[in-house]
């Protein structure tokens, strides 16, 4: 895919007073063209889709664009429709019975159903106009605090699925006052979330029922509304006191929760069984959903990494911070001569299924092994060593340290596979992955002032780390929001331009500390980052209580 040009969009080449004007004429349309240019690299066979994206968008003619946004609605809408029933699917619907998710979708039926989401909202933008989208969009928390409420007082359990309750009665169920209850049920009414068919009456919707019967969901509810939602309203705080936001003991988590230089949140979550279990569950629900499955990584069909060669070698895959191991377990089932290491943090070792598979040929090819990733790495001489939903927990200082624990370990031709979310130039993404990208991005600077990447800062981070890693790009399945980035280690290759490249891009270094290079991101024992008792700096890792987080 062709990169974006900010610059030729943004910046005008004119000095005269009405090219200027005209300019700024442009650069007003620059939203809508940049949503339009995903649409039309992505689009192509998308019709409607494709057609309301070409549409001239000067403001002047926002009406034009509105109803082409309009029409593209109507025609992706037919398509959607027309599928289901093709399939005798049952319609979308927020009644009490409707499916709660959408089927599989064929590719072209799913590109239909993003395209009305991100063209109904940016239908609605047009017709809120800016002043009121800004002058209500920042009201959103209160639709978050409503449904937090929901959920924290278990109303959806409380309400019968199948018949209705008064709001009288149930209030003799909840600790909350009878206005209290009201007020937060009927904000959340706003957005679908439970029904008032006549005054004074509750009835579930399916999304209030999703709240009752799926305790993921629950959890996912409860960390994001309880956790993360604190940990947001505090980061502007953080930033302000810390402005350089790496350290894991300083972000909005710990003003939130009075842990400012106490302990990183995986040490407050491993001290809070509950909370930390509510973590866990949240993090399977979102990254067992669409988008995420690891078989995106293990199906070569899907666009998953092949390890033919590796398998035929009778070669060694660490999967560090491994969780459970059920990537490695996976990978198992489909190379049948590899072997696999699996590293956690003794807790979480401890606690792993066993045997870990029922297939012998399978448990007997995965070790499991507790070890810290914040000590120097173990498992000598290994082909692969992978990190899953690891690197971007990590601001860089961090991030480094944990790939140069790696360095005596490593035999020459080792490869080093991320495998984590890797941001693209605004506009690049679709819109529905973009948002959930760039939030994702947000949610680790306030829990962990830690990150999502761009190719470039992971190019960077292994420079940063050693100049024997060598950078071999960045690749990602299609239908998948996690890409694969890989490194090699190659001591005999210092000096040598990296593979596939012309010249190491220059990353906007988010940490002045990661662009000045390795010595300059030492993660040294201090307040920040305590050192544990085996004398490394490892407590920087978020202290080996963390080990259900995810
Ligand atoms: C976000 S989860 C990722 C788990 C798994 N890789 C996956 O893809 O779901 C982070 C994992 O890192 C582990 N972890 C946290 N700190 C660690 C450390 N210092 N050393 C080793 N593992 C650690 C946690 O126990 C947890 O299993």
């Amino acid at each position: 895919m062709g990169k974006f040009r900010l610059s030729s969009f943004f910046h005008s080449t004119s000095s005269s007073p009405s090219a200027d004007a005209e300019a700024k004429k442009q650069n007003r349309q620059s939203f809508s063209a940049l949503s339009a240019s995903f649409r039309h690299k992505d689009a192509e066979t998308n019709g409607a889709a494709a057609q309301a994206s070409k549409t001239e968008t000067s403001p002047q003619q926002s009406t034009s664009r509105m109803v082409a946004l309009a029409r593209s609605i109507t025609a992706e809408t037919e398509k959607l429709e027309a599928y289901m029933k093709a399939n005798n699917l049952p319609m979308p619907g927020f009644d009490v019975d409707a499916p709660a998710d959408f089927p599989h979708l064929p590719e072209d039926v799913q590109r239909s159903r993003q395209e009305i989401i991100y063209a109904t909202k940016e239908l609605g933008r047009l017709a809120h106009g800016p002043r009121e989208s800004v002058r209500w969009g920042v009201w959103e928390f209160l639709d978050v605090l409503a449904l937090t409420a929901v959920n924290h007082y278990g109303l959806a359990k409380l309400v019968p699925v199948d018949s209705t309750i008064t709001l009288v009665e149930l209030q003799t169920k909840t600790t909350l006052d009878p206005i209290n209850l009201a007020r937060l049920l009927r904000m959340a009414m706003c957005n679908g979330i439970f029904r008032e068919p006549s005054p004074g009456v509750i009835a579930h919707t399916a999304a209030s029922r999703v709240l009752a019967e799926d305790d993921d969901m629950k959890a996912w509810v409860g960390f994001n509304g309880e956790d993360i939602f604190r940990a947001s309203g505090h980061v502007l705080q953080a930033l302000q006191a810390y402005p350089e936001a790496t350290s894991l003991t300083r972000a909005g988590f710990q003003f939130a929760f009075d842990t400012v230089d106490k302990e990183p949140m995986f040490a407050t979550f491993g001290k809070d069984p509950e909370r930390a279990r509510r973590m866990g569950r949240a993090m399977a629900s979102l990254t067992g959903g669409e988008g995420y499955e690891p078989s995106y990584f293990v199906d070569v069909e899907k666009g998953g990494y092949d390890f033919s060669d590796l398998d035929a070698a009778g070669g060694t895959f660490v999967d560090i911070g491994g969780s459970h191991g059920f990537m490695c377990v996976d990978l198992a089932n489909r190379y049948k001569n590899m072997k696999f290491v699996v590293q956690d943090l003794q807790k979480t070792i401890d606690s792993a299924p066993k045997p870990i598979s029922p297939d012998p040929q399978v448990a007997e090819r995965i070790t499991l092994l507790a070890h810290d990733f914040f000590t120097e790495q173990v498992t000598k001489d290994a082909d692969v060593y992978f990190f899953r939903w690891i690197i971007h927990n990590y601001s860089t200082p961090y991030a480094i340290r944990i790939l140069k624990n790696l360095i005596p370990a490593l035999k020459p031709g080792a490869r080093i596979i991320i495998n984590d979310h890797c941001l693209r130039e605004p506009g690049q993404e679709n819109p529905w992955d973009e948002r959930v990208m760039r939030r994702m991005d947000v949610v680790m600077l306030a829990l962990l002032n830690a990150q999502e990447r761009t190719e470039a800062e992971f190019r960077e981070l292994f420079a940063a780390a050693d100049e024997r890693f060598v950078f071999k790009g960045v690749r990602r399945p299609k239908g998948c929001r996690m890409s694969i980035v890989e490194a090699v280690w190659q001591p005999e290759e210092v000096g040598k331009a990296d593979e596939g490249t012309s010249a190491p891009t220059v990353a906007k270094a988010r940490t002045p500390a990661a662009a000045a290079g390795p010595e300059a991101t030492e993660v040294k024992p201090t307040m920040e980052t305590p050192a544990t008792e085996n004398g490394a700096a490892a407590a920087a890792s978020g202290e080996p209580k963390a080990d259900e987080a995810k």
